[in-house]
């Protein structure tokens, strides 16, 4: 669903990184691949994109600063981890810091309720036609539209609260996280280029030269979905997965656990455990060829497990599988200098490069005609 949106803003980046002639090829990625996510997100979700080319017009220039806005706040007291959420007593001394940081909290609510409402009401008043056929309806429809149209049979179930609500969750647990994992899978690919060839010689040998990379085509490059997983085994986006609560007093691994006891799965320690991997510390996506996803289902859970795991899996594997194949289709891409890619974690809601990544990022000869129509 949507596929078209996800092509064509995949596309828009592909542009910009080939129409960079005389600037330097040094890129910096970590921006590129969260706008990226940010614009297919909302697109899917409004029909709207708020980074990049296509932005015209003084009202929608507005709107984009206000979102642009939003996302930075958001994402910057979403960063702000506060220790006391997961030690208590640490509130007693640092009760004042929390005070300001509910108190941010709530006007940020505020301006993201203001401005999730008018995308809401602007679809309400402009529904897709009942007079259009259902061609070009099903091509205009954004997740808002199928939303309102639930609310008119489900009215109590998607009320406006509910669906602003969802629009949040998708934004803040669908972009960052795609984002950051894309970045920490082009880094370990630049610091081990002989995968990073392998990769390619699949593609070439798959896709070839003539056309460019689809959703459709991920079912026939295992080794890419090898390296997403690699990628997600060694650098997690939620290391401790979210924290969970027991709902009844239950036993794990002989211990007693209390009902309403926090519960914080080590997840990192889990994928890089060496009882369970042999050389955890190294980049092998080979590892991955023979997985079994039943059978190792405790030992590899990237996006948790059971009722409260990632919704957003399959979507996630799909965008992170068509970015990184059309970036190993198109480009060459190298280190910017002699020295490796530092790897250094940094601290946030999703586990970031401490540093963004920098890569010097070069068309390959036989995709510049494709480039060049795009
Ligand atoms: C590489 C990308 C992603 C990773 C690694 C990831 C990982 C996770 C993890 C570890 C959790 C917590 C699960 C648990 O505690 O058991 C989670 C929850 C969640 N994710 Fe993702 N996620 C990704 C992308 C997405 C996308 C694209 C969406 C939406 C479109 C999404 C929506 C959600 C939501 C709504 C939850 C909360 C589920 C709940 O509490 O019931 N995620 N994700």
């Amino acid at each position: 669903m949507l596929s078209g949106i996800r092509l064509d803003e995949v596309r828009s980046l592909l542009r910009q990184l080939h129409c960079r002639s005389g600037e330097s090829p040094v890129v910096e990625m970590k921006s590129k691949f969260f706008e990226l996510m940010l614009n297919i997100m909302m697109r899917m979700i409004s029909g709207k994109r708020y980074y990049g080319e296509n932005i015209s017009g003084r009202e929608e220039q507005d709107q984009v600063q206000r979102f642009r806005e939003i996302v930075r706040e958001t994402f910057e007291v979403s960063g702000a981890t506060n220790v006391g959420d997961f030690v208590p007593i640490v509130n007693w001394f640092g009760f004042l810091n929390k005070k300001g940081l509910e108190k941010r909290l709530v006007v940020l609510q505020e301006k993201r309720d203001e401005f999730m409402q008018a995308l809401i009401d602007e679809h309400r008043s402009v529904r897709p036609g009942r007079d259009e056929d259902d061609h070009s309806q099903a091509r205009r429809k954004t997740m808002i539209d199928v939303l309102l149209s639930l609310q008119e049979t489900e009215a109590e179930y998607y009320s406006d609260e509910i669906i602003r609500g969802i629009i949040q969750v998708m934004l803040s647990a669908g972009t960052d996280t795609s984002a950051a994992t894309s970045e920490w899978a082009l880094s370990l690919l630049l610091n081990n280029p002989e995968c990073l060839k392998k990769a390619q010689a699949e593609i070439d040998a798959k896709i070839g030269h003539n056309r460019l990379i689809e959703e459709s085509d991920l079912a026939q490059l295992p080794y890419i979905h090898n390296i997403i997983n690699e990628t997600l085994r060694m650098y997690p986006i939620s290391p401790v997965l979210a924290p969970h609560e027991s709902s009844e007093e239950c036993s794990v691994g002989g211990f007693r656990i209390p009902r309403g006891t926090m519960l914080l799965v080590n997840l990192w320690a889990l994928h890089n455990s060496r009882e369970l991997w042999v050389e955890p510390d190294k980049f092998k996506p080979e590892r991955f060829a023979g997985f079994d996803v039943e059978r190792d289902r405790f030992v590899m859970m990237p996006f948790g497990s059971g009722r409260r795991g990632c919704p957003g899996e399959g979507l996630a594997k799909r965008v992170l599988g068509l970015v990184l194949g059309s970036l190993i289709q198109c480009f060459e891409w190298e280190r910017p200098g002699e020295d490796m890619v530092d790897m250094t974690e940094g601290t946030g809601l999703t586990m970031p490069k401490a540093r963004p990544l920098l890569a010097k990022c070069t068309p390959r000869r036989s995709m510049l005609k494709l480039l060049s129509q795009i």
